[in-house]
C-alpha cells in the first residue's frame, strides 16, 4: 500500500495542533525546541518507507527508549524481570511516587519511570561491565551504527532529576534496586537521551512489527518477547491515557516527553510521529491526533 497521500493529508490536518500544548520544560534542551515541528514516518514490514514534514529531524526520544530498555533486559534476564516490576496499567502520571509506596516498591509496569529504573538496574547487574550494551542493542535493532545519545540532554536531565532520584532511592529502600541509585539514574538519563528522527525510530522499532526481526532480518528478540512487549505498550505505553489512546488510535504505542510517539501494527507497519506540544498526560497532542487519523483513514488497527 502507498501511504504517501494519507501522510500528506494527516500532516495538513495536524499542523495547526502542533502549535498547541506545552513543551517539556523541566529538561532545558527540550524546552528550547519549542512548539511547531511536525513529522511523521511509516515503515511497512516489507521495508517500504514513507514520511512527511520534519520526519528526518532528530529529537530526544525520552521515554520511548523504555521499550528498547525493556527489550534488552528481557533478552538479558528473561522472565526474572517480572519478579521486580509488574505489567498492569498504573492509572497514574509517569513520574508518580505515590503508588510506589502503597505497593511496597514494586512498580506497576516498566513504562513508568519507577519501572524503567528497575529495568535499568537489572540490565546494569546482568550485563558485563565493559561497553555500552544498551546502545549496541539499539544499533543492532535498527541496523544503524550511527545512532547515539544526546549527552547534553542527559546532563541537563541529571541536574533536575530530583523526582526520579526520589523514586530510585525509594526503590533502594524497599530492596528492589540492587545497584547504586545514582548509577541507575545516570544510566536512565543516558537511555532517555537517545536521539533519533521519525524515520530512524521506525527502523529501530521494526522488530516489534516483524515478530522480533530487524529491518535486515536479524533476530533482535524472540517472537514471544515481541508479542509481550507490544502488549505492555498497549496497556501501559501512554500512562494514564492508555484507555483513551486505545479507544482513539487502537495500536500498541509508546510516547516520550520529547514529543515523539511510536505505534506498531504487528505484521503490517511501524508508524512514528514527532511534535513537541504535549497534552496534560505528557503525550504529544498532534502526534496522538496523527495516529488517530492514520488508523481512521486506513481502517488498520489491532481491533
Ligand atoms: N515521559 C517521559 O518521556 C519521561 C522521560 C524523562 N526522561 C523523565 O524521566 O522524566
Amino acid at each position: 500500500m502507498d501511504y504517501t497521500a494519507i501522510l500528506a493529508e494527516i500532516a495538513d490536518e495536524c499542523r495547526p495542533l502542533a502549535r498547541s500544548g506545552r513543551v517539556a520544560d523541566y529538561i532545558a534542551p527540550l524546552a528550547a525546541v519549542g512548539l511547531g515541528p511536525f513529522g511523521m514516518a511509516l515503515r511497512t514490514v516489507e521495508g517500504e518507507e514513507f514520511s512527511v514534514g520534519d520526519a528526518a529531524v532528530p529529537f530526544s526520544i525520552q521515554s520511548i527508549a523504555k521499550v528498547l530498555g525493556l527489550a534488552h533486559a528481557m533478552e538479558l534476564v528473561g522472565d526474572d524481570i517480572w519478579s521486580r516490576v509488574g505489567r498492569e496499567p498504573s492509572g497514574t502520571p509517569f513520574n508518580s511516587l505515590v503508588q510506589l509506596e502503597t505497593e511496597r516498591g514494586i512498580p506497576r509496569n516498566p513504562m513508568i519511570n519507577a519501572g524503567a529504573l528497575v529495568v535499568v538496574d537489572a540490565t546494569l547487574a546482568a550485563a558485563p561491565s565493559n561497553g555500552d550494551h544498551l546502545l549496541a542493542f539499539v544499533r543492532r535493532a535498527a541496523d544503524d551504527e550511527t545512532l547515539g545519545y544526546d549527552l547534553a540532554v542527559a546532563e541537563a536531565e541529571r541536574e533536575t532529576a530530583h523526582g526520579n532520584r526520589a523514586l530510585a532511592h525509594l526503590l533502594k529502600a524497599y530492596g528492589v534496586l540492587q545497584g547504586d541509585p545514582d548509577a541507575v539514574i545516570d544510566a536512565y538519563c543516558r537511555m532517555c537521551s537517545l536521539s533519533m528522527s521519525c524515520a530512524e525510530l521506525c527502523r529501530a522499532f521494526t522488530f516489534l512489527a516483524r515478530a522480533g526481526l530487524s529491518p535486515s532480518g536479524a533476530r533482535v528478540v524472540s517472537p514471544r518477547h515481541a508479542k509481550r512487549i507490544n502488549a505492555v505498550m498497549l496497556t501501559c505505553g501512554v500512562y494514564d491515557e492508555a484507555g483513551d489512546f486505545a479507544y482513539r488510535v487502537g495500536l500498541p504505542a509508546k510516547s516520550g516527553v520529547g514529543g515523539g510517539i511510536v505505534a506498531v501494527l504487528p505484521g503490517v507497519f511501524v508508524a512514528t510521529v514527532w511534535s513537541p506540544g504535549l497534552g496534560p498526560k505528557g503525550n504529544s497532542l498532534a502526534g496522538t491526533m496523527a495516529l488517530e487519523l492514520l488508523t481512521t483513514k486506513t481502517g488498520a488497527s489491532i481491533f
